[in-house]
């Protein structure tokens, strides 16, 4: 039951309207608390503390402009008061709730008939002030025969009723029963967390600093997601350490923000490089930093990170101060390394003993649904391939996985070889060309958003050619990031679109889209370009944190831990899988990790203090 109360705290700015609709008088607030309540007529009314100052306003006729709800803002136009609240550094997921409730508690007042002012004048009742319920089954059936109304009765026949008081509203918001309850939480497009992921949610709000971590598929990057939108925009940062992972989540790498290059630089040099003034700023704003994959993160650069912290924001706490909110599986790929000696993870660095306070797992995997593949998958993991195991998945070699003319993408080892897969299938095919070029809205920094963007400047497709999605379009019809697809025609006109089946068997023309990130300064620069990429091959370092449809492996070359791991974690299904060459030695799993994650299990996962011995720097 979502019992939340619709409460915020954000920046508010009261601006009144003059009869011209030019903006007189302003004021700017910073955390102000904003919340709903309903006075004795069951008007409603909005609260707004901002210190010792306390602003109510009845909502009467109320537009609200929500278009940049994603970053945290809305405008309120209150129409009887000629006041403009601009609401801006909310929590997006709370905004979403706030601005829900509120439209939807305002229709079913509406419905039940306002009280007019003469009665409001001669009554007698008591004052009163009480804060809103959460939404009611009851709630939701009135706005939906509101827009039954709407659809077929010509306005002005509605009959106003009385829907009943406040207390009853209460009772029944009580007695919700659990398929209520659903039409509620659908109504108000709530993000479904499992129970352990509601518990690290509540753990970051917490304000301490964390590492979440889980096997492959446990919706670890999902729950990062709905994390970012509880915490307030302009002091929150996204990041992870691809770009690729950084998109899914909507974020940066950690390398763009952090400003000081590759980190090999000594600690002055990499503190002047982070002391430039916008890099800086970023820094002193930055209240939450959010990593996912910090598995890829090298030690040695993560180290240098929480000293640069430190003197950039000058404060001394551990990393400045920053809550970290760290996400990943170190059984996954390692930070990328010249030799195996050098290699240091995060979790081996004396700034991770020092900031890190909870350790916590997610362990109910969502990517896969067969138990029989999930126990395989975490068997694997921890790098153990028993006889059982390598019979089944050497027997992939001969599944069928090709359907409507879709292949199955090869998974490589080595990044060459996708280049030159998919260069010379697609020059195989017969026929001509089609290039579709993005265009970016700052050409200058055409190779940041290569980086952050899983879209290249420039595509060449053909008839025939395989492709995967590289954006969620429509999940209900299978048309997520990675689907597979193959074109089957172009467009009969001057754009020429390419026309793609998939493997849900829905067909789609495709149209640009577009991708916005948050550069390093703060501003937001975009690409418009097809949401496709070349299928034929990708390699299993770009395909981390993917959720793929048809895989083909070929694992004779794997030169990493836990790379094999996740290229079979990628697959949904067995039957989507394909291994040409298993052999059970391909499967390994670090040493280091295996000891740092046993040691996470024996202390249920809960405090750093006792994980002294795995730190090397
Ligand atoms: N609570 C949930 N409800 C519905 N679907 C979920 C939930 N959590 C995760 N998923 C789905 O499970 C799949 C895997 O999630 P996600 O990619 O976040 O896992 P992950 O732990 O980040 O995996 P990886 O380690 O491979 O990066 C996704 O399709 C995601 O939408
Ligand atoms: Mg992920």
């Amino acid at each position: 039951m979502n019992t939340e109360n619709p409460e915020l705290t954000c920046t508010v700015v009261f601006e009144v309207i003059g009869q011209t609709g030019s903006t007189g008088k302003r004021g700017v607030y910073q955390n102000a608390f904003l919340s709903l309540y309903r006075n004795e007529f069951r008007d409603i009314l909005i609260k707004i503390e901002v210190g010792k100052s306390v602003f109510k306003y009845i909502m009467g006729d109320i537009t609200i402009h929500k278009r940049f709800l994603k970053d945290g803002k809305a405008t309120i136009y209150l129409k009887d008061y000629k006041v403009q609240l601009l609401l801006s550094n909310c929590p997006p997921s709370k905004l979403a709730y706030f601005l829900k409730i509120l439209s939807a508690k305002l229709q079913c007042l509406k419905n039940e008939g306002k009280v007019k002012a003469r009665q409001k004048l001669l009554s007698d009742k008591p004052k009163c002030l009480e804060q809103i319920s959460p939404l009611t089954s009851k709630d939701i059936s009135t706005l939906q025969n509101i827009s039954k109304q709407k659809e077929n009765i010509p306005l002005g026949l509605e009959t106003p009723k009385r829907l009943g008081k406040r207390k009853r509203e209460q009772m029944n918001y009580e007695e919700e029963s659990p398929q209520k309850h659903v039409a509620v939480q659908k109504y108000l497009n709530v993000v479904q967390l499992t129970t352990e992921q509601k518990h690290v949610l509540k753990a970051v709000m917490s304000g301490k600093n964390l590492f979440f971590t889980g096997s492959a598929g446990t919706g670890k990057s999902y729950l990062l997601k709905r994390i970012i939108s509880a915490l307030p925009p302009n002091h929150t940062v996204a990041t992870a350490s691809t770009g690729i992972a950084a998109c899914q989540i909507g974020g940066i790498t950690l390398h763009s923000f952090a400003g000081i290059g590759s980190g090999s630089y000594s600690l002055e040099q990499c503190i002047k490089q982070a002391q430039r003034k916008e890099v800086a700023q970023q820094w002193r704003r930055c209240q939450h930093l959010v990593v996912d994959e910090i598995s890829m993160v090298d030690g040695t650069y993560f180290q240098k990170l929480e000293k640069v912290a430190r003197v950039v924001r000058n404060n001394d706490k551990p990393f400045g101060g920053i809550q970290l909110i760290l996400c990943g599986d170190f059984l996954q790929l390692p930070p990328v390394s010249k030799s195996n000696e050098n290699r240091l993870f995060c979790f081996q660095t004396s700034a991770w003993k020092k900031c890190i306070q909870i350790n916590m797992e997610l362990t109910q995997v969502k990517r896969q649904k067969d138990l029989r593949f999930i126990n395989i998958l975490n068997s694997i993991r921890l790098g153990r391939c028993p006889d059982t195991i390598a019979k089944i998945l050497a027997s992939s070699s001969d599944h069928q996985i090709e359907q409507n003319g879709i292949k199955a993408t090869r998974l490589c080892t080595h990044k060459e070889d996708v280049d030159y897969i998919n260069r010379s299938q697609l020059q195989d095919l017969p026929g001509n060309s089609k290039v579709f070029k993005a265009t970016d809205s700052d050409p200058s920094l055409s190779q940041l958003m290569d980086k952050h963007c899983p879209v290249s400047t420039s595509i060449e497709l053909k008839q025939d050619t395989q492709i995967m999605l590289t954006k969620n379009l429509d999940v209900q019809r299978g048309l997520v990031n990675g689907a597979r697809g193959v074109i089957v025609g172009f467009e009969n006109n001057v754009e020429g679109l390419p026309v793609i089946k998939f493997v849900s068997g829905a067909k789609e023309t495709i149209r640009y889209e577009k991708w916005t990130i948050k550069a390093g300064s703060g501003i937001y620069i975009s690409r418009r370009q097809l949401p496709i990429k070349l299928a034929w091959a990708m390699s299993i370092h770009k395909s981390q944190g993917m959720t793929l449809d048809c895989v083909e492996i070929s694992l004779s070359r794997v030169f990493e831990c836990g790379q094999a791991y996740v290229a079979l974690s990628r697959a949904q299904r067995l039957n989507g899988l394909r291994i040409i060459d298993f052999n059970s030695k391909c499967v390994r799993a670090d040493p280091d990790v295996l000891k740092f994650y046993s040691q996470l299990q024996k202390d249920c996962m809960l405090v750093q203090s006792r994980l002294d011995n795995h730190f090397r720097l």
